[in-house]
């Protein structure tokens, strides 16, 4: 205790210097999210939660010098990783990947296939997404209020399905992704298993040795048998989806919206680097499914808990809901069934001031991953601190927390708000305050060189799933029980479930 520099830094709890179990049973007890929150707010913007463990909640020696200065996933000394949890196929990915070394050069392979330029330019995009709006959404939600239920039904499941069709349709083509919109047995299965694993990570996660040790040498399992059974059941669907767009690839010529842009630019770029490092006779394919597969659970979920955000905001602003509604009105074409196949300039839908409002507004308050994202100081140690005041010792777990830094209430009046106008009257603030707004705090999709790689497709799709919605219905809430965020890294409504009433506009 006395030799360790971390125990200058204010404690969260009493215990915390002396020992990680504290940090650790608030952990089991999913409640790390409000306990952080709680203990910056009675403590400033650095706390520590173990001898070996600290919490930032500022940019200047907080999240500026661990995201943007490159601080590791993987411990150097332990090797330990917590986002080696989300290897798959038995291949890490770019997410799970502990080294910013091997890290870079798969990014490298990928992030221009998610550049905002590719992604608003893409031909095969622009396509998926007509298709999918026009000949399934839409549908679908005209059969819903025209339905004998009148309008009302459980929105979060079908935002999930029209991401993962939009994402998986990027990602495979439209004929190998996902068709969940027209098939709800099919998304109820794949909702079951993805939801079955959650709550039964703690173990594997924060003490993965632990885990496997017991599992092998004593034939005790920390997690029940079904999530294993769960994630191969995920992992042959998502094989079915490569071995769909590998086959797609191997015809003479593709139609536009059979392009499976992130397969094919991945495993091209995986292949002329194999050649490249004189690789032969291994079997690159779960590499790349590990890769696809880690993209799907990320890009699906993180955007449909958004939009369950959205819709229930709007539901309850009734003056926002027509304010995005009028708006929607300008666009040319509307987004409504007369219009199909085409839709408005993705540069046009992204620049509408309400809906952008609309979008930030529900990604500040209700951030899809709220909790602290783990990385380990360097070997050498570090300054950290608004004024660099602490010295932290190498070796260090350090993370910030999207769900605090978004509640700085110098930052974002009546943070706790939800509060569209905020984006709207950024012309009335000072350069430096709207700095602070729009990059420097707002930290949804994190920064630094393992921030989120699909922000752009996912600004993309929300936006034109809002606009499709919006364009021709109102909403209203019928029951938002346990429409509160769970405690936990990526953060669905506690309830899982939002009920609402479409009800259908004049177009
Ligand atoms: C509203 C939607 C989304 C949100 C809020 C979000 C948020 C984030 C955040 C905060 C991170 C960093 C996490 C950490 O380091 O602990 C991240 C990483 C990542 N996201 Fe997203 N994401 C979204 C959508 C997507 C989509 C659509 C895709 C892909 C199709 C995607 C793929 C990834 C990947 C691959 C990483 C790891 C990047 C790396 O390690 O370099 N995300 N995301």
């Amino acid at each position: 205790y006395l030799s360790n520099p971390v125990r200058k830094i204010p404690a969260a709890h009493p215990l915390a210097p002396f020992t990680g179990l504290w940090i650790s049973s608030i952990r089991w007890r999913q409640i790390e999210n409000a306990t952080l929150k709680d203990a910056h707010d009675r403590l400033g913007p650095i706390v520590c939660l173990g001898p070996r463990e600290i919490s930032v909640n500022c940019v200047k020696g907080g999240i500026k010098d661990v995201y943007a200065g490159g601080f590791e996933k993987r411990d150097a000394r332990s090797g330990y990783n917590w986002y080696g949890f989300f290897t798959n196929f038995g291949n890490g990915n770019m997410f799970s990947t502990g080294l910013n070394k091997l890290h870079s050069a798969r990014k490298r392979m990928l992030s221009n296939i998610y550049s905002k330029s590719v992604v608003n330019a893409s031909p095969a995009l622009q396509a998926q997404v007509s298709t999918i709006l026009y000949q399934r959404l839409l549908p679908c939600l005209a059969s819903l209020a025209s339905g004998s239920e009148k309008g009302v039904f459980e929105a979060s499941s079908l935002l999930s399905a029209s991401t993962m069709d939009i994402v998986t349709s990027y990602m495979f083509g439209l004929k190998a992704g996902s068709n969940l919109i027209e098939h709800p047995s099919q998304l109820l299965w794949f909702l079951d298993l993805y939801k079955s694993r959650h709550g039964w990570n703690f173990w594997p996660q924060e003490y993965p040795r632990l885990t496997s040790f017991l599992k092998k040498w004593l034939g005790v399992r920390l997690s029940p048998k079904w999530v294993d059974g769960a994630n191969a059941e995920i992992e042959k669907w998502t094989k079915n989806m490569c071995d769909g767009a590998a086959g797609i690839m191997q015809q003479g010529s593709v139609k536009t919206e059979e392009t499976p842009s992130v397969y094919q630019q991945l495993s091209a770029a995986v292949a002329k680097d194999a050649k490249k490092n004189e690789v032969r006779g291994v079997d690159l394919k779960p590499l790349i499914a590990s890769e696809m597969l880690d993209h799907l659970a990320a890009g699906f979920d993180t955007s449909a808990i958004t939009l369950t955000y959205v819709v229930h905001e709007l539901s309850t602003h009734k003056d926002i809901q027509s304010r995005l509604q009028n708006e929607l009105q300008t666009l040319s074409p509307r987004v409504i069934p007369s219009s199909q196949p085409n839709l408005p300039d993705p540069k046009t839908v992204d620049a509408l001031p309400v809906l952008h409002a609309v979008i930030w507004e529900t990604l500040r308050l209700h951030s899809a991953i709220p909790g602290p994202q783990p990385r380990f100081s360097p070997p050498q140690g570090c300054q950290l601190g608004p004024n660099g005041e602490y010295f932290v010792p190498g070796g260090v777990r350090v993370s910030a927390s999207a769900g605090i830094l978004h509640q700085n209430e110098e930052v974002y009046e009546r943070a706790s708000e939800w509060r569209p106008e905020r984006w709207l009257d950024l012309d009335k603030v000072d350069e430096e305050k709207r700095k602070d707004m729009e990059s420097r705090w707002f930290w949804a999709f994190g920064s630094g060189g393992r921030m989120c790689v699909g922000s752009h497709l996912a600004v993309y799709q929300m936006k034109y799933i809002v606009a499709a919605l919006y364009s021709n219905y109102s909403t209203t809430v019928v029951d938002d029980t346990g429409i509160q965020q769970s405690d936990s890294y990526t953060a669905p409504p506690k309830g899982d479930k939002l009920l609402i009433q479409l009800e259908k506009l004049e177009v």
